[in-house]
């Protein structure tokens, strides 16, 4: 039986997480950790992770960036492997991500669903082609009215995915209000929308002449994104150190 910490567990990953868990009998909660302490859980909550004396196998994140460092500390000083949900990070603490994965394993990735993550291989095979046939490519994010991060974190890991298979040679824009000129080829245009309970929806557009192909990946709940984090979970306690993604995980 794999023993998990859950990172944010009073959050609604967190709480989804708690409950996809209790129905699993290849992992246990033995400990969560939230600055907020309004929910009863049948597991120990502390408010901070260095105050967590619980021995795990893994830590499940889904926290906020804020969150981060200390969690990372917290996880190469006990070599404890990590699966590390959370979006927004800094360039720095990217850094520190890829540092951390020396000394533990840790698996980062902004998305955990099964669609998104063959969606960004299904992305690199379609810009290949439509890239030098001279499309446009565009990408439109939806999600609720409580998301603090924008762009969301898979939005731009789709746009990633795509210029790595461009030799990383398109520029992304996140705002052409303030500039007077035409789109740039090698441009990939990144716009956020908030409203309403939206789950998470992204669209990416490839605009031709004269033709349009668009790729679209809606999650209707939360559950699509425990389900994913709950088998990394699993694959990645008793790892030894390194940077693992969801392509790990999920085998095309
Ligand atoms: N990788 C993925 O597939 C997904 C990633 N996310 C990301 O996960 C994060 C959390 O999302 P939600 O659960 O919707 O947010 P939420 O706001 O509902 O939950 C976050 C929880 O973290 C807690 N928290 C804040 N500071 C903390 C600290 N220092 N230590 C421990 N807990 C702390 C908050 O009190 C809250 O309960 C966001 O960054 C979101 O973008 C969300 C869904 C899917
Ligand atoms: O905050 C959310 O809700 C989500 N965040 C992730 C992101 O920023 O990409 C993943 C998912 O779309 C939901």
């Amino acid at each position: 039986m794999v023993r998990a910490i859950m990172h944010g567990c009073n959050g609604k990953m967190g709480q989804v997480i708690t409950g996809l868990i209790k129905a699993d009998e290849g992992i246990e909660l033995v400990a969560g950790i939230d600055t907020y302490t309004g929910i009863d859980n049948d597991y120990p909550v502390f408010e901070r992770i260095d105050q967590c004396d619980v021995k795990a196998d893994v830590i499940i994140d889904f926290s906020n960036a804020k969150a981060v460092d200390d969690l990372l500390d917290y996880c190469t000083d006990r070599n404890v492997p990590v699966v590390l949900c959370t979006t927004g990070l800094s360039k720095e603490q990217l850094g520190k991500v890829k540092k951390a994965s020396e000394k533990t394993a840790v698996l980062k990735s902004a998305n955990m669903s099964l669609g998104v993550n063959l969606l960004m291989k299904l992305l690199r095979d379609a810009a290949k082609i439509l890239g030098p046939a001279g499309f446009d490519i565009e990408l439109v994010e939806r999600h609720h009215n409580q998301k603090v991060d924008a762009p969301s974190g898979t939005a731009l890991a789709l746009a990633d995915s795509i210029n790595e298979a461009m030799d990383h040679t398109y520029e992304y824009v996140y705002d052409r209000s303030q500039v007077r000129r035409k789109r740039d080829q090698k441009e990939i245009g990144i716009f956020a929308v908030r409203g309403g309970t939206i789950v998470g929806d992204h669209e990416v557009i490839f605009a031709g002449a004269d033709e349009v192909i668009e790729f679209r990946h809606t999650a209707y709940s939360k559950t699509v994104f425990g389900k994913g984090a709950v088998e990394a979970a699993k694959f990645l306690a008793g790892k030894p150190a390194g940077a693992y993604d969801m392509s790990d995980v999920i085998r095309f």
